[in-house]
């Protein structure tokens, strides 16, 4: 712990109620307290326990400020009612500022909570944006709702194939309008709560800094871009933001307690050879309709693979009565949720279907997993397409809301083919693997952080 930065005092505010934004956010606070600054997260009693694997570790330098959780506003969008709902607490924060013996020098905030800046400018901090998603995905979602009104009056008809580019992005990305954020297809000119929430999300373009969970090997292009559109240099690439090994956080329990004990998971998982399993999960969101589930069962039934399926106990669909049977000995299905980062890093598990969330995409590159895509709605089309067409280390197995069914033969195939050696995706995804690694020991991200830290410090 360095002098220059032991009395600095960071607020750190993740988007509430939500596992893949708080995650990574929590993982950065360990990142903070590591290297000596002291930290206050603003976090709702539902999320505590998260945090509290941290606060153990830390007693003296980390600290929460609990806030009751407010009403969700009504509104026409459930995600937009939830972001204006946390403008609720802009006083309760400011009271508690006013009130602090040694308050915080800056706020870093998710970037669903933008409206943070005219706090942070109110209380005379700095403010510094928190993304969850990747920098292509950020830089998508920044794009769209800038044009949000000029893109909407080009596709008046809302024809589902309209194709959307965003030539001013590397690569120009383009998508079909049905890939579009759901949020950004019913957006509503006027509307209060449409025009706030872009007026926030918007309002983060103006902040002192970014930083994002990514690394240089993986998006230095879009880091590059970012860097050009904010007009200066304070990005900052520090992940992939990952627990540490033998931190306080364990991977077995990191985002929540596995439903079942993670002994008998990895009894099972010990006995297979390496690069054999399967693991199949959609995050914390995305649950497959009915049709998903039959065709995604059935594809496993008529491939070799071994596999681990984790299915939502929350979701509509479910297992077809005598699947466990059939697949004895070679599937392991968990219902609920599962030590997803501890999974990944078994050295028997060869390939990750992924729905593609930001999160999980990093999980699996990092663990140096070949990469089978099925994103669902928002980031998740972006995160798909790095994986498949910039860095080839994943295929595409299905994509799309809950009518989007795979062909099983076709799936199948690709589970088998997901397990060669050979391959060059598995080639490819294990250099980036050995990238991530270097960048967050002593490589680029280890150096954004370390340059982050020195500039809030000197504030
Ligand atoms: O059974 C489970 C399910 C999830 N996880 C973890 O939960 C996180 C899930 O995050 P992510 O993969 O990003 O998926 P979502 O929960 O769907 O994340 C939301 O937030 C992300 C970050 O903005 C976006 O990229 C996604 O599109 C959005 O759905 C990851 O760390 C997983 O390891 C588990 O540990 N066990």
């Amino acid at each position: 712990m360095s002098d220059s930065t032991s009395n600095t005092h960071l607020l750190v505010y993740p988007f509430p109620g939500s596992s893949g934004h708080i995650i990574p956010l929590i993982d950065l606070t360990h990142l903070l307290l590591r290297r000596g600054l002291t930290v206050t997260v603003i976090i709702s009693s539902d999320d505590l326990p998260l945090l509290e694997p941290l606060l153990n570790s830390y007693p003296s330098s980390l600290h929460k400020l609990l806030l009751s959780d407010p009403q969700i506003s009504p509104s026409t969008h459930p995600l937009i009612g939830k972001v204006i709902s946390t403008q609720k607490q802009f006083e309760p924060i400011v009271q508690w500022f006013k009130s602090h013996p040694s308050p915080p020098v800056a706020i870093i905030s998710d970037f669903f909570l933008g409206w943070t800046s005219e706090l942070a400018s109110l209380l005379g901090i700095r403010h510094v944006v928190f993304s969850p998603s990747g920098v292509l995905g950020y830089s998508i979602l920044h794009t769209l709702w800038r044009n949000i009104v000029e893109i909407n009056a080009k596709n008046g008809d809302k024809d589902e194939n309209y194709l959307l580019s965003y030539p001013e992005i590397p690569s120009s990305p383009t998508f079909p309008w049905h890939q579009v954020p759901q949020m950004a297809r019913d957006y509503k000119k006027g509307n209060n709560d449409f025009e706030d929430f872009r007026k926030w999300l918007l309002a983060n373009m103006t902040s002192w800094g970014v930083i994002y969970n990514t690394y240089d090997e993986l998006e230095g292009v879009y880091i590059d871009y970012m860097k050009k559109q904010m007009g200066h240099d304070r990005i900052w690439a520090v992940g992939p933001l990952l627990p540490y090994i033998d931190g306080p956080i364990a991977s077995t329990t990191r985002g929540g307690s596995s439903v079942m004990a993670p002994d008998k998971l990895f009894m099972w998982l010990d006995k297979k050879h390496d690069d054999s399993v399967v693991y199949i999960c959609f995050g914390s969101q995305v649950t497959l309709s009915e049709k998903q589930m039959s065709a995604l069962t059935c594809a496993l039934e008529l491939s070799d693979v071994n596999f681990i399926l984790c299915v939502k106990a929350s979701g509509s669909s479910s297992i077809p009565s005598g699947f466990e049977d059939r697949v004895a000995g070679r599937g392991f299905i968990i219902k609920g949720w599962a030590p997803q980062l501890a999974v990944l890093r078994h050295r028997a598990v060869g390939s990750f279907v992924t729905h593609c969330g930001w999160n999980s995409t990093l999980e699996g590159v990092a663990a140096g997993v070949m990469m089978l895509t099925w994103p669902s709605f928002a980031d998740q089309f972006a995160d798909a397409k790095l994986l498949v067409d910039q860095l080839g280390v994943g295929k595409r197995v299905c994509e799309g809301g809950p009518e989007s069914v795979p062909d099983p033969a076709e799936l199948a195939r690709l589970l088998d083919e997901s397990l060669c050696a050979d391959i060059p995706e598995r080639v490819r995804v294990k250099k980036l693997s050995q990238a991530a690694t270097k960048a967050v020991k002593h490589g680029t991200s280890a150096q954004d952080m370390d340059m982050f830290v020195k500039l809030i410090s000197e504030i």
